[in-house]
Order: C-alpha cells, then structure tokens, then sequence
C-alpha cells in the first residue's frame, strides 16, 4: 500500500503522542497551581454565567485489566458513601466561591463507574447539584453507564434526576478479547442496558468501543461493530486502546505478544470507521462518530466542535470545573488538578480547603498554540482568517509556522493563503501534526502510539 508506506517513512507507526484532550498536555502540569488559584479563578467567573461541572467517581466494583482511568476497586458502598459525602462538602466550597446565579450547561458524572451509586445516593448528590447550580436551558446531564453496574431502581433515579444523555462502556463484544482484557460483558447485558435507558424516554446514547485490543482481527472487530450498530447508539467513541503500563499497573495482565501492530491498529480503525460510515455516521474528529442531527455532528458543520477532557464536545462554556479526586478544571487564567489519590482529596475537602495539586497558568503563547491543536483535532484545518483576526497573526508569521510543518509532512498536509489542512489521506498522522504546534512537547515522551 503506497499510503501505508508513506505513513511509515513519516514515523506513524513509531510514534508515542499525547491524545490533547488539553493543552499543554497533564504531564507538563506543575505544582506551582494550588488551592488558591482555583479559588480566585472561581471567584473570577462571573455572575450568571453558564459552566460545566465535571464529577469524578474513582470507584468500581472490578478493575478491568485495560482500563487506564483513575480508579479503584470496592465491593462495599461504605467508600462510596463517605466519598459522596465528600461530593457534597466540595459542592458547598464551590458555592461560596462562586458568584451568584451560575448555572450548568453541562453535568458529567464520570469515573470510575458512577453507577455503583445506590439509587438514594445518586438522588442525594444530583439534588444538592441542582440546588446550588440548576441546569440552564438546553443544558446536558450525562452520566458514564457501566451495563455490568446498572438496574431499573438506578436508573429510575438518574432518569427522574434529569438525565439527557448515557454514555455506556462496551470496549468489545468478543467474549476471547474480553477475557483477556478482563472484562466480561454478554451482548445480552448491553442490550438490556440500552433498553433500560430509552424506556425511560432518554434517547441519547453513547457508546465507547476500542480498537488495537488483544488478539483483534479485522473479522473481530467488523463484527463488534455490527453488534454494536445494531443497538444504534447517538454517538460512538472509538478509541485507539493505549497499553501503557508503566503508568497503568493492571495492564501487565495484558500480554504485549497479544497486541496487534501499530500497522495493524490502523487496518483495525479503517474497518471499523469504514462500517460506521457505510451505516450513516458521520467521523467527528480522530475517533468520534455521530448520526447525523446529533449535537456533535452539528457543532461540527458549524465549526463549533471543541476539544475537552472527554474527547470531544459542543460546549461552549468558558470554565470547566473538575470535581473529586483527580478531576482537571479549565478556566481562561488556565488549569488546575486535584489531588490525584482518594485519600488525599478527601482529607483536603474535609479541612475544609479545595484539593489543587498541579496545574498550569496559560501565558499568551499558550492560548494561540492551543486553539491550533483543537482546530487541527476536530476540524483538520487551522484557518488563516481566523488567526489573524483573533490571535494578532499576519499571512507571513503564519506562513513562517507552518513551512517546518509543511517541509516535514509532504502531501500530507496543505498550506495555501486559507491556512493550513490535513486532506484524508493524512488523517492518521492528525496527533503528530498537532505536535509540530506543541510548545511543550517536541520530542516523543511515554505517550500511547499516534494511531
Ligand atoms: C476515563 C478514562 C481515561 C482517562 N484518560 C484516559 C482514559 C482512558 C486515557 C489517557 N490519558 C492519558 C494517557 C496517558 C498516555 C497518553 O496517551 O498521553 C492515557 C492512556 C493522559 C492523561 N490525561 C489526563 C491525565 C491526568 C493524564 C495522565 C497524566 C497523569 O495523571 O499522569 C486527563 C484525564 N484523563 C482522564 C480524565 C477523567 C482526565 C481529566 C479530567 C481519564
Ligand atoms: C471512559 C472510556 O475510556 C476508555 N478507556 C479506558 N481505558 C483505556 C485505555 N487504556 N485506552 C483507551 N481507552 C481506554 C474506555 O472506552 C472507557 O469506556
Ligand atoms: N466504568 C464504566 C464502564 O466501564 C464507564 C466507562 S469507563 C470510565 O462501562
Ligand atoms: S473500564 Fe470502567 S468499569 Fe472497568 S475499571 Fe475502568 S472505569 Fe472501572
């Protein structure tokens, strides 16, 4: 395949990129952030204003060998409880901070799998939510369904909640790849789960399914699509499975002999981009794919898509606050983690002080090289006018930017007086190109492969 060959001589297969699901990426965070700039980048918010919460849930009832998220295991609800308290003490800290009349465009319970709440629980933290900070018009509440983890009582409780949106973890349906990776789940049980979802009259669904798994084949992975097409989700993520495990220790249960090739990954990602398309979906970004009229779909035609720590988004808010352990927030002054250990979240939460570890003050270079990235994430194009009409660009200094890009990339990418574009032949390489931009990152650090 000459495209093939093209790919490897420009490294693709080599390569380990960040995802940029923010930029700077979380490894260049510092901990020169802390509790006070989150506090005074709360109180900066201003009154009225529509944000977007985030809220962590590090708890599930087993640990999927392949799971890089920050989580732990529990078969009793005690930790959960104490940690819901927690949620609700943070809830009050934010409250004081923030200026009066600030509403949620968007509610995210993620995880960990949130849906080992108990059906009180999740009444309990959704109320308090909503007391302080009530939904704007328009606005999200979506919540990570793990189909293992869920039943009627729970979702009756997040349906009467308000929720709008479910996002289900389906990974693959193959029972040989899902023993390898730790993580039985009949397609029956997914199934059930999706029924449970749209009798409540929730009709969008989400659904996450990986590629490069172990022992996937092209035959596999068409046929998990297949199944997966036929539950008709709203909005599919189709991740490219990152064996990292130095950084994800339960991962060395995974045998790299197993692993396709980077090669491989892509056949597996074009044969199943290649189904969702012929079935109707449209390819939002790197690895989204929505039905037509879905939000992201639209955003997209728009120009509207974003780039957030869930992968992609139509939000527009300008502040995403993270809530619980690990969680990152996103203001314009720039980011903040909290304490990335339960315990130690906790224990700040409880003195009563926000838990803010690391994080990163955007400087004015940040701002224009992140707003690149994105576009180049979910457009495939920086555009010229845009550049020069809000980041003080001329057509020579951005012509300057992208002759390295262009002298390193080929055909692979396109530079004329419009800005700069990565036609679909170049698609794969779309991480590496964003790293050209990157200010922090030039050369290849533990990242998962580019494709
Ligand atoms: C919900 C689960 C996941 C979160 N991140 C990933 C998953 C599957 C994937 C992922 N993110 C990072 C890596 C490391 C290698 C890479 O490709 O860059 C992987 C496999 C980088 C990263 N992204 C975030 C953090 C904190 C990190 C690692 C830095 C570190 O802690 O050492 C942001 C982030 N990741 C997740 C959330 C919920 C989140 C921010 C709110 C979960
Ligand atoms: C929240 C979503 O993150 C994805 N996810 C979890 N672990 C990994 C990993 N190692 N690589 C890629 N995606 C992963 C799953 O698809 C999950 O549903
Ligand atoms: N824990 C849930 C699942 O595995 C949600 C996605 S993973 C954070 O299905
Ligand atoms: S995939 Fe979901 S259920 Fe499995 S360990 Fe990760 S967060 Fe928990």
């Amino acid at each position: 395949m000459e495209q093939e060959s093209q790919l490897t001589r420009l490294g693709l297969f080599d390569a380990r990129v960040p995802r940029y699901t923010s930029y700077p990426t979380a490894p260049h965070f510092k901990p020169t952030v802390g509790p006070a700039d989150f506090t005074r980048w709360v109180q900066a918010i201003p009154a009225g204003a529509a944000i977007s919460l985030y809220m962590h849930v590090p708890f599930c009832r087993r640990l999927c060998w392949f799971c890089a998220c920050r989580t732990q295991g529990t078969q009793s609800d005690a930790p959960v409880r104490a940690y819901a308290d927690v949620l609700l003490q943070e809830l009050e800290l934010l409250k004081a901070s923030l200026a009066p009349g600030v509403t949620l465009s968007r509610l995210h319970w993620g995880g960990g799998t949130p849906t080992l709440m108990p059906p009180d629980m999740m009444r309990r933290v959704a109320g308090a939510v909503f007391d302080a900070f009530p939904l704007a018009p328009g606005a999200e509440f979506s919540v990570e369904i793990d189909p293992n983890e869920i039943d009627e009582a729970r979702m009756d409780a997040l349906a009467e909640a308000g929720l709008t949106r479910a996002s289900i973890g389906v990974q693959d349906f193959d029972p040989d790849i899902q023993a390898t990776i730790g993580r039985d789940q009949s397609f029956e049980v997914t199934a059930e789960a999706v029924r449970m979802i749209r009798a409540r009259g929730i009709d969008s669904v989400n659904a996450d399914i990986l590629y490069g798994l172990p022992h996937q084949t092209p035959h596999r992975i068409a046929d998990s699509i297949q199944k997966l097409m036929a539950l008709s989700p709203d909005r599919i993520a189709l991740y490219g499975y990152a064996h990292v495990p130095w950084m994800a220790k339960r991962q060395v249960m995974i045998p790299d002999a197993a692993l396709p090739d980077p090669q491989a990954r892509l056949r597996l990602f074009e044969v199943a981009r290649d189904l969702l398309v012929a079935d109707g979906y449209e390819e939002i970004g790197i690895d989204h794919f929505a039905r037509p009229g879905d939000g992201l779909a639209t955003a997209q035609k728009a120009g509207l898509l974003r780039r957030n720590f869930q992968g992609y988004t139509d939000d527009l808010a300008t502040a995403l606050i993270g809530m619980g352990a690990s969680s990152i927030s996103r203001f314009p002054q720039g980011y903040a983690q909290n304490a990335p250990a339960t315990g130690a979240h906790v224990k700040a939460i409880r003195e009563g002080r926000f838990s803010t570890t690391r994080g990163h003050v955007f400087t004015p270079e940040d701002v224009w090289r992140a707003r690149m990235i994105e576009a180049l994430m979910c457009d495939f194009e920086i555009r010229a006018d845009e550049f020069i009409a809000d980041h003080g660009f001329t057509p020579a200094t951005l012509a300057a930017l992208f002759a390295p890009v262009k002298a390193q990339f080929g055909d692979m990418v396109t530079v004329s007086a419009s800005g700069l574009a990565i036609p679909e032949r170049g698609r794969p390489l779309t991480r590496m190109i964003a790293r050209m931009f990157d200010g922090y990152e030039m050369e290849a650090k533990g990242h998962s492969p580019a494709i």
